[in-house]
């Protein structure tokens, strides 16, 4: 796993790193070097334009600006100012360096000219804005930006792209798409989430020095981005010597007269995961409905109301058929009233592992008056909880008068609000986004996002019901939980991807997802006992 850093923690890391011995200067020499060289392996490289801004972002592209010149390339720095007119002594001096050591600069200069310069560029180095960045982007690098973003050459951003914050990963009206993007001693939140994802490309992590990976884990990664090879502990057992109810089996309670689907889409992707016996629990009304959409999984009547909801009647009978399960899915499609709520009240006493969804969170917002962390008794339980709120059930579930978390570290911080008051290892929060996070009390891990497709009605669904059949599956391994939903949601993830091959990218309904599943997973699997691919010998 690869550790995720806030980036108030990646200073802490560089003043670490100086009290090692290595100074500032030493890493802007180094972040320049390992620049240069992600530029030069990109192949047929002649002409680089650097794009440099006024503080050490600045500095590391004069820095390898002047390490590109050493290696031959024509180099041209652009900067909005006379390089000794640099206010930072460290990034004027590196500046200075490169024109002593030939570089040529130009400064300011009109869109036209630089728009003619681009159109010379083989890859243009984006070295004007870096975590010192805040607001809005201001002249003349906004018009930079949209010079950089309309000509062909292939871009490098060097730590972030200008205009995206590493930390929220919110782009300014103003940011650089950039093909590559090489970042220092560790990855930041905001590539990985919201409009980071589409303005990075691919992220290179240079660390800069030998000390980094140590002190970075000393820093108190925010989060960790799984590897492939990570799952191996978590993937699907696989003996011969089972049947239908030793590969784990799952009761799926939701559903109502007026939302049946959620509930039916759940129990087949907890079928399509490979649970080897899905049992659903619907109001009556649904049921019937239900049953003729599912001829492997049987569905269970529930008493309803006149609007066809569960009642608290359910009760009795949904506990008894959760103890005979490995895992329960409670909450798609239910809609939240007094009855559904005392049902996941009492889920939640029960002893069976247990996935809680949409109206069920909905639900345990309203049996904690939307103070969850306030009530960790709710889920303080024995046996495995998973939540998988989207942002906003997450917000209900956290405080209705805080906003919803809108990014991947304030998803982090909310959930870790639920988990750290329950400070047992048994809860995990699947923060749902395009960016998901899986936290648990020790860590946060975050798998590798699917595609965008996967934002289509009924999508959580269909993961709730792979979580309950995951949870299933692996009853009687005391797995790691964070990283057993991460798993999860990279299948998921895959099958978006698989689904969006065979129906096109724009056109992934979550039933389409339903059917992949079980080549996702082996893919996955795959994947993670072989992260080079097969031994081909
Ligand atoms: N961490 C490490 O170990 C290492 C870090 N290193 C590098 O240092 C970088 C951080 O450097 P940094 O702190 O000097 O900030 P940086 O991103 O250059 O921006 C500051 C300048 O931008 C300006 N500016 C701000 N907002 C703006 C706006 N909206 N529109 C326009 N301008 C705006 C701001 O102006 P001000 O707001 O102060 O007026 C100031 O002039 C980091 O990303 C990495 O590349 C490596 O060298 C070595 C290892
Ligand atoms: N842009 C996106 N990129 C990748 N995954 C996404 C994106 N948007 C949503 N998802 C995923 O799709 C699923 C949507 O779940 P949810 O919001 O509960 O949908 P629904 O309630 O319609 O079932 C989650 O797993 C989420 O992580
Ligand atoms: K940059």
């Amino acid at each position: 796993m690869q550790p995720v850093l806030n980036i108030n923690d990646v200073r802490c890391v560089e003043v670490a790193l100086t009290r090692e011995g290595v100074s500032v200067s030493e890493l802007m020499h180094r972040a320049g070097y390992a620049a240069a060289q992600e530029v030069l392996e990109l192949g047929d490289v002649d002409n680089v334009v650097v794009l440099t801004g006024l503080g050490n972002n600045g500095g590391d592209g004069w820095v390898a600006a002047e390490a590109l010149h050493g290696r031959g390339v024509n180099v041209k720095v652009v900067c909005p100012i006379e390089p000794d007119g640099l206010s930072g002594d460290l990034a004027r001096q590196v500046a200075q360096s490169a024109v002593r050591a030939g570089v040529s600069t130009l400064v300011g200069p009109p869109r036209d000219e630089l728009e003619s310069l681009l159109e010379t560029a083989d890859v243009v180095l984006d070295c004007m804005l870096g975590t010192g960045f805040h607001g809005e982007v201001r002249a003349p690098f906004d018009i930079w930006i949209e010079c950089v973003n309309a000509c062909g050459a292939r871009v490098v951003s060097v730590d972030v792209p200008s205009g995206l914050s590493g930390q929220t990963g919110h782009a300014a009206s103003a940011c650089v798409v950039a093909d590559m993007t090489v970042t220092m001693l560790s990855l930041k939140p905001g590539l990985l989430a919201d409009d980071g994802r589409d303005v990075c490309g691919a992220i290179v992590v240079a660390p800069l020095a030998e000390q980094t990976e140590r002190l970075v884990v000393d820093a108190d990664p925010v989060a960790w981005r799984t590897d492939l090879s990570d799952y191996l502990e978590v993937t699907a057992p696989r003996s011969a010597a089972v049947d239908k109810f030793s590969r784990g089996s799952v009761l799926v309670v939701g559903g109502s007269r007026r939302f049946p689907g959620a509930a039916i889409m759940a129990a087949r992707a907890a079928a399509r995961m490979g649970a080897g016996y899905v049992t659903l629990a619907m109001p009556a009304s649904a049921a019937g409905v239900a049953q003729a959409h599912l001829l492997e999984i049987p569905v269970v009547a529930l008493p309803e109301d006149a609007d066809g909801v569960i009642t608290s009647d359910a009760r009795d009978v949904v506990l008894k058929l959760a103890e005979r399960s490995s895992a329960v899915l409670v909450g798609p499609g239910m809609r939240v009233s007094g009855g559904t709520c005392a049902l996941v009240s009492a889920l939640l006493g029960s002893s069976t592992p247990l996935v809680i969804d949409a109206d069920g969170l909905n639900c345990l917002a309203r049996l904690t008056n939307g103070e969850l962390p306030e009530f960790p008794e709710v889920t303080r339980r024995t046996a495995p909880l998973i939540l998988t709120p989207h942002r906003g059930e997450l917000g209900r579930l956290v405080g209705a008068t805080t906003p919803v978390p809108d990014s991947l570290v304030s998803q982090l911080e909310a959930a870790r609000k639920v988990v750290w008051s329950d400070g047992g290892s048994e809860l995990v929060v699947v923060t749902k986004s395009n960016a998901t996070a899986c936290v648990g009390v020790e860590r946060a891990v975050l798998p590798k996002p699917g595609p965008a497709a996967l934002a289509t009605a009924g999508s959580g669904d269909v993961l709730s019901g792979m979580m309950a059949a995951a949870l299933a599956m692996h009853r009687d391994e005391d797995p790691d939980l964070a990283l057993l939903a991460a798993y999860v949601c990279e299948v998921h993830g895959y099958a978006g991807s698989l689904a969006a091959e065979r129906v096109g990218s724009h056109a992934v309904m979550a039933g389409d997802l339903i059917n992949v599943i079980g080549l996702a997973a082996d893919a996955v699997d795959e994947h993670a006992a072989f992260p080079e691919g097969p031994d081909e010998g």
